[in-house]
C-alpha cells in the first residue's frame, strides 16, 4: 500500500469542510482548532511514555497519532507540510549542535 503524509495532508484537508458530527478531523479543526492543538500535546506525552518504556509497537501506534494530529493543527494555522520541509530542507547540512550554538550567541 502507497501512503505518505501527503496523502494524510490531502484528507485532513478535505475533510475540514466536512460535519463535525460526521468527521473526528472536522471536529478537531472546529472553533481555531484548539481541541487539536490539546490533542497533539496528549499524543506527544502518549508518544514520550511508548519511547521510554521501550514498547515498539505502542510507539509507532503513538507515532502514527502523534502524526495525524500535527498535520490537523498544521491545517488549522494554513501551514502546508511542504513549508514545514522547507525549513527542515534549510537546516540540512547543519548540525543541530551549530544552530544551537549560533542562537546563543
Ligand atoms: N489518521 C487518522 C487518525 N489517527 C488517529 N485518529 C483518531 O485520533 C484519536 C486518538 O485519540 P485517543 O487515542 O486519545 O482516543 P480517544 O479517547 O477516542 O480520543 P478523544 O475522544 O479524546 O478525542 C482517535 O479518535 C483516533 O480515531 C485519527 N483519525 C483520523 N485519521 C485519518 O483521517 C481520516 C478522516 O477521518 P474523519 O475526519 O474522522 O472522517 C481517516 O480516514 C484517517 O485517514
Amino acid at each position: 500500500m502507497s501512503f505518505d503524509l501527503k496523502a494524510l495532508e490531502a484528507i485532513i484537508a478535505q475533510k475540514a469542510t466536512a460535519s463535525a458530527e460526521k468527521s473526528y478531523t472536522a471536529q478537531l479543526l472546529a472553533n481555531g482548532g484548539e481541541r487539536a492543538a490539546k490533542k497533539l500535546g496528549e499524543e506527544a506525552v502518549e508518544t514520550v511514555i511508548a519511547a521510554i518504556q521501550g514498547d515498539r509497537d505502542e510507539l509507532k501506534a503513538e507515532s502514527a497519532d502523534l502524526l495525524y494530529h500535527l498535520l490537523v493543527v498544521l491545517k488549522a494555522h494554513n501551514i502546508s507540510l511542504e513549508e514545514v520541509e522547507s525549513v527542515l530542507a534549510e537546516r540540512t547540512g547543519q548540525s543541530g549542535l551549530e544552530e544551537k550554538a549560533s542562537r546563543a550567541e
